[in-house]
């Protein structure tokens, strides 16, 4: 894809592409950098090396989960867009780069009905007013587009009126649903959803397998990269007949290992119960439910309960940025499979667990980063142990 390099008219302010101006081969080789720092004395002592950085073709409209906030904007104006970096104003914005094309549509179609409809926006200083975020997901195999109003209110007055005009504004949008987060809080969104519309959840495809996901359900944003990742993962899990997947969110990633390999007996462990929902559910739809199970649980909970008496010989863990705990790593360690696969969106927490695995007998065998998030400074890694 050569030098070339982006502009965007709002980068400054919103701040979200801070490597925008960088030509995307020197960005692909920063984040190798970045690998090669954290991983790369742990990898050759283990005698293997980092692999060269998987990118994307056209670093460009790859995600597909966008949100707004909503504040007002004088004269009963309802204003959509970005937090200006490091603040709580907002930026507007017309059309990200980054985006799927559909998604700030329907974001700031939501602003004008709110607008019409004079439903007001959440004063985050006051704990008033009513409308949060909107958060839409659009498919990437398929025209699904699940819009999520997050409310502090548990209805919306005239609700019915509501969907009707935001189902006229937004005629791409296939399911609204609300969600209602009435905390204090700047996590989005709240506990508890209802569907207004549609069936109240989005499909996706990933490498031939078929997704359900739900409203308050982790599903990676760029999902043309993911499989790249979910391949990479697939690779390590190798002939395997039982795997954990640790941190599983829908299913996806044991779901697409059990169809690719018929022998494969997956346990899937969530802790967010909607998310283990869809997993059991996207299980079926793939054929594979006589051989996925998945629990709802925290993983390091389960580890030390459940997880103790189970046999497994790859465990897949996918945990968030935060990281893993070590009481789970110690888990891992006592069931002694053959096995890590460990896929992480932090590179510095991974670095971290990934020395405690060795301490416990693991080497590292294979170290590959993608790209998941083009003019950002994250990168993705998948890192593949063995016992030694
Ligand atoms: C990075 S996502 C990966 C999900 C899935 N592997 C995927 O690729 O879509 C991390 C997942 O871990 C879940 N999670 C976070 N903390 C957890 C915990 N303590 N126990 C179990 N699951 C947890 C999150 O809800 C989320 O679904």
């Amino acid at each position: 894809m050569g030098y070339k390099t982006y502009t965007c008219p709002i980068a400054r302010d919103c701040g979200g592409c801070e490597w925008l101006a960088v030509p995307y081969p020197i960005q692909l080789h920063r984040k190798q950098e970045q690998v090669e720092k954290l991983l790369g004395s742990m990898a050759q002592e283990d005698g293997a090396a980092v692999e060269g950085i998987r990118g994307m073709a056209e670093p460009v409209r790859y995600r597909h989960k966008a949100a707004t906030p909503f504040a007002y904007g004088g004269r009963g104006h309802v204003l959509s867009g970005f937090y200006a970096a490091g603040t709580h104003r907002i930026v507007r914005c017309q059309d990200c780069l980054v985006e799927d094309e559909r998604a700030r549509r329907v974001l700031n179609g939501v602003a004008r009905v709110a607008e019409r409809l004079h439903i007001p926006p959440y004063d985050e200083d006051r704990g008033t007013g009513v409308l949060r975020h909107a958060v839409v997901r659009c498919g990437w195999k398929t025209d699904d587009v699940l819009l999520v109003l997050v409310s502090r209110v548990n209805e919306l007055r005239g609700e019915r009126t509501v969907v009707n005009e935001l189902r006229a504004a937004c005629p791409e949008v296939t399911s609204i649903v609300l969600n209602v987060n009435d905390r204090r809080t700047n996590a989005i969104l709240g506990r508890r959803s209802r569907t207004l519309y549609g069936p109240g959840v989005m499909h996706d495809q990933l490498l031939g397998c078929r997704f359900e996901i739900g409203p308050t359900s982790f599903y990676q944003t760029n999902p043309e990269q993911t499989e790249v990742l979910y391949q990479l993962a697939l690779e390590g899990v190798g002939g395997a007949e039982r795997a954990l997947d640790a941190y599983c969110g829908t299913g996806t990633i044991g779901i697409c290992a059990a169809a690719a390999s018929p022998g494969l007996q997956v346990t899937g462990v969530e802790q967010v119960r909607g998310a283990v929902a869809c997993a059991r559910r996207n299980a079926a739809a793939n054929g594979v439910d006589g051989r996925c199970r998945f629990v709802a649980a925290d993983a390091t909970a389960w580890m030390a309960r459940e997880g103790a008496h189970e046999r497994f010989d790859v465990v897949v863990m996918d945990p968030p940025r935060a990281g893993s705990t070590p009481e789970f790593l110690d888990g891992v360690a006592r069931l002694s499979p053959k096995r890590v696969v460990y896929v992480s969106c932090n590179v510095v927490t991974q670095a971290r667990d990934l020395a405690l695995l060795r301490e416990r007998g693991y080497r590292l065998e294979r170290v590959a980063p993608v790209d998941m998030f083009p003019h950002t400074k994250h990168v993705e890694c998948v890192a593949t142990l063995v016992r030694r």
